[in-house]
């Protein structure tokens, strides 16, 4: 006998940032029609527009009056440890965009606790980066090697000390400025290079994951190719991302990431 749908709640979301990537992820999600409620989002100002009837987080413990079932940070590192404590105490999950601040491993220990205690969980998108999926599936067995290279145009490292390491003004080719660790590239490029974290945490750890900034001035996207050798086999992948139109360093993708994560927990179906 045929039984009546079990009705699906919306998603109740809270958003910590209010830049580039969030208010894209609250367009894609209002066009896609997605079954979430914004229940709050968090800048440092008050923002000048906010989507209606939507309150302004000031404080972390502004997250209790919201009640959300998740919160996403898309702000700064300064922000994951705050929001993240009131968020694994609050809400079922906390996603994190800046995941340059677990260049620090006691922010992220700190925050595990935190999750363990309250039974939440700490999500971590793949962001702009392809084919984390299947690093992190082969990291059950040992890896040998992984390495991620970020290429950028000369205008995506103004503004970081990518600037004096080369004359981003002057370059005629794609230059390699910094070659690293993911713990460094990601602590000393938070605004350009929290992918090297993500990369490191679903492989083999910020200090054995290889890393290369890159600032080519005939790139139009922002690059990421990751390569990783071990068990498993071999894995290659490239992905050239659009950057966001109100801030070239990140890209369209970490954005769509966010949709993606989000719209999985209210589908029948998690793709
Ligand atoms: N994981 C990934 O793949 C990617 C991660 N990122 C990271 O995501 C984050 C957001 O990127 P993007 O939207 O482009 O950045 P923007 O600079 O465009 O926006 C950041 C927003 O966060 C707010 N903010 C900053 N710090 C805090 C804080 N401590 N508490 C509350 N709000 C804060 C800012 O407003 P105000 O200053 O008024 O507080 C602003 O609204 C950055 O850290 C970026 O590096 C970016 C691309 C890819
Ligand atoms: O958006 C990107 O291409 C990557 C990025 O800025 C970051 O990881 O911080």
């Amino acid at each position: 006998m045929p039984t009546e749908p079990v009705p699906r709640p919306p998603l109740r979301l809270a958003l910590v940032g209010w830049g580039a990537i969030g208010r894209r992820v609250v367009q894609l999600l209002a066009e896609r029609d997605a079954g979430i409620v914004l229940a709050g989002i968090a800048a440092r100002t008050r923002p000048a527009e906010l989507p209606s009837g939507v309150p302004w987080l000031q404080h972390p413990d502004d997250l209790g009056a919201a009640t959300p079932d998740l919160v996403v940070e898309a702000a700064g590192r300064d922000a994951v440890e705050p929001w993240g404590h009131a968020a694994l105490r609050l809400a079922r999950g906390f996603a994190v965009s800046s995941t340059s601040a677990f260049c620090d491993d006691g922010v992220l220990d700190r925050l595990v606790a935190t999750a363990e205690r309250h039974g939440s969980q700490i999500l971590i998108p793949p962001g702009a980066l392809a084919g984390v999926d299947a690093l992190a599936a082969a990291a059950a067995l040992p890896l040998d090697e992984v390495r991620h290279q970020i290429v950028k145009p000369p205008a995506a490292w103004r503004g970081t000390p990518a600037a004096g390491l080369v004359d981003l003004d002057r370059l005629t080719e794609a230059t390699v400025f910094f070659a690293g660790s993911a713990r460094e590239a990601a602590g000393r490029f938070p605004a350009n290079a929290n992918v090297a974290a993500i990369a490191a945490l679903a492989g083999i750890g910020l200090d054995r994951t290889r890393v290369e900034l890159v600032a080519d001035p005939k790139a139009v996207g922002n690059g990421h190719r990751l390569r990783a050798t071990g068990a498993f086999g071999t894995l290659d992948i490239a992905i050239e991302n659009r950057p966001l139109a109100t801030n070239p360093k990140s890209s369209e993708m970490a954005a769509l990431s966010l949709v993606r994560l989000v719209e999985n927990h209210v589908r029948p179906l998690c793709r």
